[in-house]
C-alpha cells in the first residue's frame, strides 16, 4: 500500500477538479483528500512500526476523516466529551480510544466516566482535582496521568504545552499521584505528556528530552507503584506549510523517540493529529474585491478567520494558489489576501505573489486539513463552510454549508 510521497504541496493539487468541486459546491469550501489521509496514516505507521498510534481527532473531526484514520487501524485520542463521543460513533475500537482532560467541566466528566466504565477507554488525568472528580463518579477504570515535563516545544509559543503550567501534573508530583490513583484501586496503566504542536526538525533537541524525561519517571519513579502498560509522548508531529520546508524525517524521528525513552517495559505511544490531515486538505475561496491601495493590492475573498483562523491566532503561513484558467498568462502581482471579517487581523496572507487576481477567481489555500474547519467559528454572524470528502474520482458532501438560519437557530425567544 502506498504511503505516498512525504510531502504534498499545494501545487499538487489538480486545479481543474478544484475549480470543479467550487463550482458545484460553492465556496468557501473545505476539500478533504481521504486518501491523502491514508497515505499519512501509512507513512506514519511504516515509522512508528512498533509503537502505539493514536489520532488526535481535534484536528479534524469530519465523519470521513474518522472513519478513514479508523480503517488504517490506528486509536483516538479525544480532548472532550464531545470528541470522545465522535470517535466512539465513527467506530473506533473502545479499547483503542483515550480521554485526555484538560481542566475537565463537570459534565465532560459525568460523561466520560460513563462512557470509560461502560467501553473501558483509558482516562488520562490532568491533576489531583481531576483524579478526585472521576474517583467522586465511582470511576475505577483504566487511567493515565497527563505530566508537565517542563519542556516545550511547537510552531509558536501558543501552541507550546510541555512547559505550559496548564497543563497536566507537575513532574515532581506524580509519584504522589500515581500512589493515591493505586490506593484508590484506580488502574493505573500509563503515563501521558505532550510537548506541542508543529514541531519541525528544529525541535528535536526538546522533543529528546521530554521523552527522556518521561523514561526516566517511568523507569525511576513509577515502576515502584505499578507496572505500565504504555508511555505516550503526545503528538506535535509537523508538516511544511512553507514552500522552502522541508518534510519531517519521520524514521529519524521514531528512532530519536526510541533511543531517548530507553529501555522500558511498557509500550511507546504517540498520538500525532497534524501530520494524519494537514496536506490532505485545502480550503477554497473565492475573489469577491480587488483594491489598489497605496501599501498593496488587496483581494478580498470570501473566507476569513472565521473559516480558518490559524493566520490571525498564530501568524500562521498557508500557501495560497490561484485556480484561475489562465493564471499562468496573467502578471505576478504581489498582494495581500483578506477576509469578510470586521478585524484588522482578518488576514488569510501579506505580500504574496500571485498571478493579478480578478473578481470570481478561486483562490486555493493549503494544508487547511488540520485544525481549519475544526476552529471555524460563526463570528460577525457568518455561517461556517461547506466540507467535501474526496476519493479516488469520487466526492461525497461531508459536512452541509451553514445557512442564514442556522446562525439563530439556538436562539431563544427574547421579547414578545
Ligand atoms: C494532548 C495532545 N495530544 C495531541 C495533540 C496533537 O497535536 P498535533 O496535531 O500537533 O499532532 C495535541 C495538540 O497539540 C494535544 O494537546
Ligand atoms: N490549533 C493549533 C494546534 C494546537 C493543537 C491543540 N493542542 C494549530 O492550528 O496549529
Amino acid at each position: 500500500m502506498s504511503t505516498g510521497p512525504a510531502v504534498r504541496r499545494l501545487s499538487d493539487w489538480d486545479a481543474e477538479r478544484l475549480r470543479g468541486l467550487a463550482a458545484a459546491y460553492e465556496t468557501p469550501l473545505y476539500v478533504i483528500d481521504v486518501e491523502r489521509v491514508r497515505e499519512n496514516s501509512r507513512r506514519l505507521q511504516d515509522a512508528f512500526s512498533e509503537e502505539e498510534i493514536s489520532y488526535a481527532v481535534k484536528a479534524n473531526t469530519t465523519r470521513p476523516v474518522l472513519e478513514t484514520v479508523r480503517d488504517t487501524g490506528v486509536g483516538a485520542e479525544c480532548a472532550s466529551a464531545g470528541e470522545l463521543q465522535r470517535a466512539l460513533d465513527a467506530g473506533f475500537d473502545p479499547e483503542a480510544v483515550r480521554y485526555t482532560a484538560v481542566n475537565p467541566p463537570d459534565r465532560d466528566l459525568d460523561h466520560v466516566v460513563e462512557v470509560a466504565d461502560e467501553h473501558d477507554v483509558v482516562v488520562t488525568i490532568d491533576s489531583a482535582d481531576t483524579l478526585e472528580r472521576v474517583a467522586d463518579r465511582g470511576f475505577d477504570g483504566r487511567l493515565c496521568i497527563r505530566v508537565l515535563p517542563g519542556v516545550g516545544a511547537g510552531h509558536h509559543e501558543k501552541v507550546s504545552t510541555g512547559a505550559a503550567p496548564k497543563f497536566g501534573v507537575p513532574y515532581d508530583r506524580v509519584a504522589d499521584l500515581a500512589a493515591d490513583a493505586v490506593e484508590r484501586e484506580m488502574e493505573l496503566v500509563g503515563l501521558h505528556a505532550h510537548a506541542g504542536s508543529g514541531i519541525s526538525g528544529d525541535d528535536l533537541d526538546a522533543h529528546r528530552e521530554l521523552v527522556s524525561r518521561m523514561g526516566d519517571l517511568a523507569r525511576d519513579v513509577i515502576a515502584d507503584v505499578t507496572a505500565l502498560e504504555f508511555v505516550n509522548v503526545g503528538g506535535g508531529l509537523g508538516v511544511p506549510y512553507r514552500e522552502e520546508e522541508p518534510p519531517l524525517d519521520l524514521d529519524a524521528v521514531a528512532e530519536a523517540t526510541r533511543t531517548a525513552l530507553g529501555e522500558l517495559d511498557a509500550t511507546l505511544g504517540i498520538e500525532p493529529g497534524r501530520y494524519f490531515v494537514a496536506d490532505a486538505g485545502v480550503l477554497l475561496a473565492t475573489v469577491n474585491t480587488v483594491k489598489e491601495t497605496a501599501e498593496t493590492t488587496v483581494v478580498g475573498v470570501d473566507a476569513g478567520m472565521t473559516t480558518l483562523i490559524r493566520p490571525a491566532m498564530y501568524d500562521s503561513y498557508h500557501e495560497l494558489r490561484s485556480l484561475a484558467p489562465d493564471a499562468a498568462d496573467r502578471d505576478v502581482v504581489s498582494v495581500m489576501v483578506a477576509g469578510p471579517i470586521c478585524e484588522t487581523a482578518d488576514v488569510l496572507g501579506r505580500d504574496r505573489s500571485l498571478p493579478a487576481p480578478e473578481r470570481n477567481d478561486v483562490l486555493a489555500v493549503g494544508n487547511a486539513g488540520a485544525y481549519g474547519y475544526e476552529m471555524s467559528s460563526q463570528y460577525n454572524s457568518r455561517p461556517r463552510p461547506a466540507v467535501v470528502a474526496i476519493d479516488g474520482q469520487e466526492a461525497t458532501l461531508a459536512v452541509r454549508r451553514e445557512r442564514l438560519a442556522d446562525v439563530t437557530t439556538l436562539e431563544e425567544q427574547w421579547s414578545e
